[in-house]
């Protein structure tokens, strides 16, 4: 897993991200320790009086959203202008995501915003995509998708909870693969592969999403647009 990023580099991508939100838009909050950073700021904004709403993906960047005061709505309500969430790898503009086990409900919000922008330190950049992809399953498909992960080439591993006996349990009640496959050299057609397998709910394969790529470091941020 590549989560050896520095703080400092994780907060210069998420500020910098927050600071391109423009007055009256909808946000995507995304999920895990750097898009953390984009909603704390994006929170000083709103006290400072920015007008945004945010639309979370996942109940921890629910809680935060709320803890900073960011009001919120459902993706049935309102359409996001910009999402801003982090990655476990990025390569180009296709990345590996759900190291928290929220990529289902981001993948719906990043896919719907008008622009998505990805933060990120740079030990999650990458020449080729290799990081384990998380699948989330449906608990009653987790032999038959692990079998069916088996046969494109993929080591399956079920995720396992860390203060609670037995698998982690997803926001939507599923249960994560992890799936090893080394270097993926075709991402889209594996991407295609996991979505059609019976059972499987969504996978952290992100294929040609990003509209840009925000990477911090301790000197500043660099940004691509794939
Ligand atoms: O499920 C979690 C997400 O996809 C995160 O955005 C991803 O794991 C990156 O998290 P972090 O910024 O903490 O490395």
């Amino acid at each position: 897993m590549k989560q050896g990023g520095s703080d400092a580099a994780k907060r210069a991508a998420g500020e910098a991200a927050a600071e391109t939100v423009e007055d009256g838009a909808v946000v995507g909050l995304g999920t895990g320790s750097t898009a953390a950073h984009a909603i704390r700021a994006i929170g000083r904004r709103v006290d400072a009086g920015l007008d945004a709403v945010g639309v979370p993906t996942s109940f921890q960047s629910r809680e935060l959203a709320r803890e900073e005061g960011i009001p919120l709505a459902d993706l049935d309500e309102v359409s996001v202008d910009v999402a801003i969430d982090g990655a476990d790898e990025v390569a180009g503009g296709d990345l590996v995501k759900g190291g928290g086990a929220a990529h289902a409900r981001e993948k719906v919000v990043d896919a719907s915003a008008d622009r998505f922008l990805v933060v990120a330190d740079p030990t999650k950049e990458a020449e080729a995509l290799s990081h384990p992809v998380p699948v989330e399953v449906l608990p009653a498909a987790r032999s038959t998708v692990a079998e069916r992960v088996e046969a494109l080439g993929g080591d399956p591993d079920l995720r396992r909870a860390e203060r609670k006996d037995g698998p982690v349990v997803t926001d939507n009640g599923n249960l994560v693969l992890d799936c090893a496959f080394g270097e993926i050299a075709d991402p889209e057609r594996l991407a295609t592969a996991l979505s059609t397998a019976p059972g499987v709910v969504e996978h952290g394969l992100f294929v040609g999403l990003a509209d840009a790529v925000y990477v911090g470091s301790e000197d500043g941020v660099t940004v691509r647009e794939p």
